[in-house]
């Protein structure tokens, strides 16, 4: 299987780990689930393609163990049957829309497509199908990993499934060395310095991968995978907020010069020195 032989071929000690810990997981939930019980949730972004390949290979060595006493299973004679659901948005960044129906296409996927919100999608999929589990690709870092664990159920309120996370302890680093690695494509958004991808509202490239191209003043941006803090993937992103007078600001990275007022957060400082405040 090309994912594992990249992997084991590696020198990268750190790599090795956390995929071997990912495997792990992953089979302990093809252990726990059939087939029919678990589902993939796919939306072209790089931990999303981390995932997939790490559930490829996952799923390609369980079967492996299955039929061992039937001899090897070749590359080509093997299937991704884990059901894909992806939620499909008018505001997606076309280049991510694209890269997920090629990406299902090359690697034949069984894609669900879903025009519904999470939650709505989610309880029409789980009333219309057996599925009890779904591969998620929450890190750690993440504003909605708070509290989660490789398995956690979902959150009250919710349609009631366990969400399989197997890539938890994954850092930006990892993801983009298992992606380089492996050499498998990764949507081309990424190599224009877009470095966690949102809506095409509320998402820009990172500008600490900007370049000044001071011949023709143009902004260009080095590709993601250069970001060497990881801690700001998501600068590109703006935060959900609250608009104060209804009117809407620029998409800002947080790094540029964006009034306060026009983003509606307002901020202060208090300063004491002794008894004095500043
Ligand atoms: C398959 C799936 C299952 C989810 N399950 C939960 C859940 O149990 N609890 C929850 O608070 N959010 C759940 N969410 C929502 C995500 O945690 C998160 O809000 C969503 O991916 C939006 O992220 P974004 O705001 O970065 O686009 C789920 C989303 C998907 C696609
Ligand atoms: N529209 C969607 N359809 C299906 N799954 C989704 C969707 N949006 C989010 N998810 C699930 O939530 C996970 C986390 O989303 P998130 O946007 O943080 O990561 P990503 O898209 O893979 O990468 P990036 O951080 O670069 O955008 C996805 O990998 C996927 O499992």
């Amino acid at each position: 299987m090309e994912i594992d032989k990249a992997i084991r071929e590696s020198d990268d000690r750190r790599l090795t780990t956390k995929y071997d810990n990912s495997i792990y997981v992953i089979r302990r939930a093809l252990a726990l689930y059939s087939i029919e019980e678990v589902a993939f949730s796919f939306n072209g972004g790089k931990d999303s393609t981390v995932l997939l390949h790490l559930l490829r290979a996952g799923y390609f060595l369980h079967q492996t163990e299955q039929i061992h006493s039937n001899g090897d299973l070749k590359d080509r004679e093997f299937t991704f049957p884990i059901r894909t659901i992806y939620f499909e948005r008018s505001s997606a960044f076309p280049e991510i829309k694209s890269f997920t129906y090629e990406t299902a296409s090359i690697y034949g996927l069984q894609l669900d497509t879903i025009c519904l919100d999470f939650k709505s999608g989610l309880e029409a999929l789980l009333e219309a199908k057996p599925i009890r589990a779904i591969f998620f690709c929450v890190r750690i870092g993440d504003p909605t990993a708070v509290g989660q664990e490789q398995f956690s159920p979902s959150s009250p309120g919710w349609p009631s499934f366990m969400r399989v996370n197997p890539i938890l302890d994954w850092s930006y680093r990892d993801v983009w060395a298992f992606l380089l690695t492996c050499k498998v494509p990764y949507c081309s958004l990424y190599d224009q310095g877009y470095t966690s991808i949102g809506s095409i509202h509320d998402t820009v490239p990172n500008a600490l991968l900007c370049i000044n191209d001071s011949n023709n003043n143009k902004e260009k941006f080095k590709p993601a995978y250069l970001l060497t803090d990881g801690r700001l993937e998501r600068a590109g992103r703006r935060k959900k907020y609250t608009p104060v007078s209804g009117c809407f600001p620029a998409v800002s990275n947080g790094l540029r010069n964006v009034d306060a007022h026009e983003n509606g957060m307002l901020t202060a400082s208090i300063i004491a020195v002794g008894d004095e405040i500043l």
